[in-house]
């Protein structure tokens, strides 16, 4: 398989926080959500991926290749978008253009008011009268506007309304359409990513617990929800989580398809019931369940 973005035993310590040996990959031609809670590490990983700050250890590869030595490849080939606006605030978007003209080798200005014209970006107004989803929408348009293959996202949605996050997932999957184009976007809102992401990469306290496809997050995952006796005969390899309640236990698994066959078989009594569940299930029973 072929590899948009390869991170290999990233470590890197501040002095109250550890990225804490990070390796996981993104396949070419998918989208993958990063998701994690607040201080987990996204924004580390992310900012060491763009080599805004340096691992301690470890190594990288975007596109197949290596930042210490093919930087200007890489900044042409990728395009960024954080959760703030990096513009001065007294430009238009006609400046804008620009000044991209001279930092991105394949800038293509139709293609940027193309976006400017669905985001209905005014062409009229300065970056500092801009509100906060319009400054979001302007960083997506000019990532979108150089010919990137990959696109890197921190909380590139979080600050917006469920109608323009909407329209810009919507953007997002157009993108991939291209197989040669990879997305890799963080975020706190896993239903975004459940929406649109091939892969989840979850990060917690430093730590990477878990990197799927979404499919097999789906397929395989499960809430059961038992009394105790029917709770001892479940495999201990495949438990998740567990939440006890006064009627009986709810357990994350991840072995769906073997329980539906137990459950075929008759192993279980009849309280016993096998839910689906969401990614943000997942996580939460991965780190709060006992
Ligand atoms: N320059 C720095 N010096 C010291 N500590 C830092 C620095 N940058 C980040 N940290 C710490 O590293 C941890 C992870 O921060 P990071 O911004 O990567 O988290 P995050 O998952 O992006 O969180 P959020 O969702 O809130 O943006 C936090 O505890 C933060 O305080």
């Amino acid at each position: 398989m072929d590899y948009a973005l390869e991170l290999r035993g990233i470590s890197k310590s501040y002095k109250n926080f550890k990225l804490d040996n990070i390796s996981f990959k993104v396949p070419k031609g998918c989208i993958m959500g990063f998701v994690g809670e607040n201080g987990a590490g996204k924004t580390t990983t992310i900012k060491t991926i763009l080599n805004l700050i340096h691992a301690d250890k470890g190594n990288i590869r975007i596109l197949g290749m290596d930042y210490m030595k093919d930087q200007l490849a890489i900044r042409n080939q990728i395009g960024v978008v954080f959760d703030e606006s990096f513009f001065h605030e007294n430009l238009t978007l006609l400046d804008i253009s620009k000044i991209m003209k001279h930092i991105y080798s394949k800038w293509e200005d139709e293609t940027f008011f193309r976006y400017a014209n669905t985001f209905k970006l005014p062409k009229d107004k300065i970056v500092k009268e801009y509100s906060r989803g319009m400054k979001m929408k302007l960083s997506i348009a000019v990532a979108l506007s150089h010919q990137a293959k990959l696109l890197i996202l921190d909380e590139a949605t979080s600050g917006l309304d469920p109608i323009v996050r909407d329209e810009i997932l919507d953007i997002f999957l157009e993108f991939i359409q291209n197989e040669e184009h990879t997305i890799f976007i963080s975020s706190h809102i896993t239903s975004d990513l459940e929406k649109v992401a091939d892969y989840i990469t979850f990060i917690h306290e430093g730590k990477i617990i878990l990197s799927e496809s979404k499919d097999n997050l789906t397929d395989n995952y499960g809430v059961v929800k038992c009394k105790k006796e029917d709770f001892e005969k479940l495999d201990r390899n495949h438990i998740i989580g567990i939440r006890k309640n006064k009627f009986g236990y709810e357990v994350m698994i991840d072995n769906k398809r073997e329980i539906i066959k137990q459950m075929n078989q008759k192993k279980y009594s009849n309280e016993f019931c096998l839910d689906n569940t969401t990614i943000e299930e997942i996580i939460l029973f991965k780190v709060r369940g006992e």
